[in-house]
């Protein structure tokens, strides 16, 4: 038996099905179709059917596919909190047994998951990488796509969260080509890869040897290894080799970017811009991190303007996650 649907151009289709919608008469149990410059829209009540708000339809009856309907975890468990990394979904359960439950429910949900983790630990040591339970699967690595990016990574080895990439976007639009940039806590690239595509000249550096090595793979996944010069070492070391030649640096350490400012001043250019993180009370979130930009810079005889305070995100009770942009003039 066919299945009621009003038919209309094609061209008139999803102001149709917008109307439809609004009207609460869109049947969610079968696929719209489209013949011949004409498109099917399943409806639930032909009654309902708002004639005076639509552009010209037939009312009729098509054979149309019935719809897959998913499950999701929320249909499976109460409150089913999870964040997605590329293939890997992640939890924050401080109760096994309600990490277990949860991972089970997103298990046998219709929700794409090669593994489920749980943080087993706070981001520590100078890594900054976490201990996970792994609860389905085998796996911690994946590959995580981010605006038109894709980085591989392993979650037990290096650090990467998806919860910066609009501040990481924000930050990257505004480099121009041919830039000296030095990222001078790259992790697997999120701000080095996006940087060097819009034709930066990108130096990035990070302690971890396995960050590099991913960042070495996501910069010619990505097409621009000929634009990134990847160093594994302590930035302060590598500082000398690349004295002042940033045009734009990048300090993602939070918690402990003051201890690299006179890094950051021996590689900073004549004219160069700050990009600071910092994590502080929300009492006085950008003081600390803008008195200490301001000794170690003007103790190396630059003039400071600071050109944005940015609240990234909330990092605890009454923790703020901040960037200040700063411009560095000789
Ligand atoms: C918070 S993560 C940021 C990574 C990356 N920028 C991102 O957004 O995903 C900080 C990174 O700094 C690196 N790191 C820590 N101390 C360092 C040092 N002395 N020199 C260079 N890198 C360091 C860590 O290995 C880690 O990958």
């Amino acid at each position: 038996m066919g299945v009621p649907c009003v038919r209309v151009d094609r061209t008139d289709g999803e102001r149709t099905r917008q109307v439809l919608a609004e009207h609460d008469c869109l049947d969610h149990d079968h696929e719209i179709s489209v013949e011949d410059g004409q498109i099917a829209i399943p409806v639930t009540d032909t009654e309902a059917v708002p004639a005076d708000a639509l552009p010209a339809f037939e009312l009729t009856t098509a054979d149309l596919d019935g719809r897959e309907t998913q499950t999701m975890p929320a249909d499976l468990i109460e409150d089913a909190s999870y964040g997605r990394l590329g293939e890997l979904v992640v939890i924050d359960e401080d109760d096994p047994e309600r990490a277990r439950e949860l991972a089970d429910a997103i298990d046998r949900s219709d929700l794409p998951a090669e593994s489920v983790l749980n943080r087993a630990s706070k981001i520590q040591g100078s890594d900054r990488v976490r201990e996970w339970d792994v609860l389905v699967g085998e796996t911690t690595a994946t590959v995580h796509r981010e605006h038109g990016h894709s980085f591989a990574l392993d979650v037990d080895e290096v650090f990467f969260t998806p919860r910066l990439a609009t501040e990481r976007h924000r930050v990257v639009e505004q480099v121009e080509a041919g830039e000296c940039v030095i990222d001078m806590f790259a992790g697997v690239g999120p701000y080095a890869v996006p940087m060097a595509a819009r034709g930066a000249e990108v130096i990035a550096v990070d302690l971890n040897e396995r960050a590099i090595d991913f960042l070495e793979g996501n910069a010619e996944r990505n097409g621009v290894s000929d634009r990134i010069t990847a160093i594994a070492g302590d930035v302060r070391d590598v500082a000398p080799e690349y004295a002042d030649r940033a045009d734009r640096l990048v300090m993602n350490l939070p918690h402990s970017a003051d201890e690299f400012l006179d890094a950051a001043m021996t590689m900073a250019g004549d004219e160069c811009v700050l990009h600071y993180y910092d994590i502080q009370h929300e009492d006085d979130a950008f003081g600390p991190g803008e008195r200490a930009i301001r000794e170690a810079a003007e103790a190396a005889g630059y003039d400071v303007s600071v050109e944005d305070r940015r609240e990234v995100r909330s990092y605890a009770p009454h923790e703020l996650n901040v960037c200040l942009d700063v411009r560095l003039r000789a």
